[in-house]
């Protein structure tokens, strides 16, 4: 088939790459100039395992290709994947004005009958927008789909193109019939398409991101209570985990969840439900609750060194708001380093990928940025990990404390074995371990 993407952001990348690798004929468009020009140059402008040489693949295969025009990508597709960027509005809102100006591209650019797809995460009521919009642009004939994405970063392509489901919100067969096709590829070990009314779909991924966020914020409430009662909420997870009810992944305490999508998708649940006149009351606390747990280690830091930090130097290991991807949207890492830039500390900091993102649009000159992850820990007066990346898990402890001013460890993932860092010398603090 012929599809067209529309933004070249994590999704449409990843999404526009998987269809051309199951045999379509793929062009990705988007208003970013440099952005293309990159792509077209073959540099791909995230990180994310795997992408690039997948990417690189169908390039040279002829069957992915990157243009800011859309009248070098619609006329003729079978389907038109919206995949632009839903920002909170001032009010916590998703801002559809992207994706409302996609529609109308599209519908101005179609040559004949197209399926036009919801890729973006939207606020139910969108597609009925995209409708309208287009329908003011085409006198053609077109079906407008909601298709939410699942994908995560850092494992972004085995969730496409493996997905534990593929959810299509469709009014028409016959859309219904070109998105069966299109997903037939992925969905062939038994994971299934499930079909429903638009207004689901749209709903079900919201409800899907914010209950994911709410079982981080309850770990962390738990992991809080855990440091007041001496309880330990590693082995309170596993206890609980164990329940096939429950299940035991996305309940580890820590320092919040960031990234661009939790937190901008559960203030536009909140902000859905009040537009409806309901109050969704465990939401706005899901939120809080994350708020004050990006706090937390700059909180712990304070209690063992007093609130002016002034001489104090830290060293921090990890930028990104998790591992496997250079992506700094809404990172706890920025909320812990400004907090103790504020206080008067200085930071040098590590990350595999990270730093230039941060560099660039996150922390500037206000630290100092590391070649490795040794050389951030020298003349430290404690190491604060805020990301678990894989190359953090297991350091020489030995080594790191030759270098530390004084031995001491925030671990902001609970990725270290306070017995182990106790009996070496170290002076260890956990959320909620
Ligand atoms: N990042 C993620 O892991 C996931 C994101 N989502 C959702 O997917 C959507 C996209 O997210 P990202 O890929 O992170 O977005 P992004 O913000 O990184 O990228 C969006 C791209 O769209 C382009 N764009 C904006 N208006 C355009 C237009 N009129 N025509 C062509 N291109 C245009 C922008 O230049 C930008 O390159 C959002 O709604 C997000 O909530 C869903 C699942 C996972
Ligand atoms: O809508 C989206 O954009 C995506 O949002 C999340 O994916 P992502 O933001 O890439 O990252 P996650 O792996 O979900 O992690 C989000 C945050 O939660 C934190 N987290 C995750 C799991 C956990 O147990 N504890 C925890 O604190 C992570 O450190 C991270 O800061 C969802 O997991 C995806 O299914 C969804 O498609």
């Amino acid at each position: 088939m012929r599809i067209a993407v529309i933004g070249t952001g994590y999704v449409g990348l990843v999404a526009g790459t998987c269809f051309a690798e199951s045999g379509n004929t793929v062009t990705c468009v988007d208003i970013d100039e440099d952005k293309i020009r990159r792509l077209r140059e073959g540099e791909v402008p995230i990180y994310e395992p795997g992408l690039e040489e997948l990417l690189k693949r169908n390039v040279a295969d002829d069957r992915l290709h990157f243009t800011t025009k859309y009248e070098d990508a619609i006329p003729g597709a079978d389907a038109v994947f919206i995949a632009v960027g839903t920002p909170p509005d001032e009010d916590g809102s998703a801002d559809l004005k992207y994706v409302l100006a996609a529609a109308q591209s599209i519908a101005e650019h179609m040559t004949g009958y197209t399926v036009i797809v919801d890729k973006s995460t939207v606020p139910v009521g969108t597609a009925r927008k995209v409708k309208e919009r287009a329908s003011q642009h085409t006198k053609l004939e077109f079906d407008v789909v909601s298709n939410p994405e699942f994908l995560k970063e850092g494992a972004a392509i085995d969730d496409f193109l493996k997905p534990d489901r593929v959810v299509i919100g469709s009014e028409s067969a016959k859309a219904a019939e070109v998105m069966d096709e299109l997903y037939a590829p992925f969905v062939r070990t038994g994971n299934p398409i499930i079909h429903m009314d638009i207004e689901s779909a749209e709903l079900t991924k919201y409800a899907a991101n914010a209950m994911l966020a709410t079982r981080i914020s309850f770990m962390n409430e738990i992991a809080n209570i855990c440091t007041r009662v001496g309880a330990n909420v590693d082995k309170v997870r596993k206890g609980i985990g164990s329940d096939a009810r429950i299940g035991s992944r996305f309940l580890f305490a820590g320092l919040g969840y960031g990234g661009s999508c939790f937190p901008k998708d559960v203030k536009a649940v909140v902000r859905t439900a009040q537009n409806a006149n309901y109050d969704f009351k465990i939401l706005q606390a899901v939120e809080d609750v994350n708020e004050r747990q990006k706090r937390l280690l700059f909180e712990l830091v304070e209690g063992h060194f007093g609130s002016d930090l002034s001489g104090k130097h830290f060293a921090i290991w990890g930028l990104s708001f998790k591992p496997n991807t250079d992506d700094m949207r809404e990172a706890p890492a920025v909320v812990v380093i400004n907090a103790l830039l504020a206080a008067g500390a200085t930071v040098r900091v590590y990350d595999p990928e990270a730093m230039e993102e941060a560099k660039h649009r996150h922390l500037g000159e206000t630290v100092a940025y590391a070649t490795n992850p040794m050389n951030a820990l020298d003349g430290a007066d404690a190491l604060i990990l805020v990301t678990e990346w894989n190359e953090f898990r297991r350091p020489d402890f030995d080594a790191v404390k030759e270098r530390l001013k004084t031995p001491i460890v925030f671990d902001g993932r609970n990725i270290y074995s306070r017995k182990r860092l106790e009996e070496s010398g170290y002076t260890y603090f956990g959320i909620g371990t």
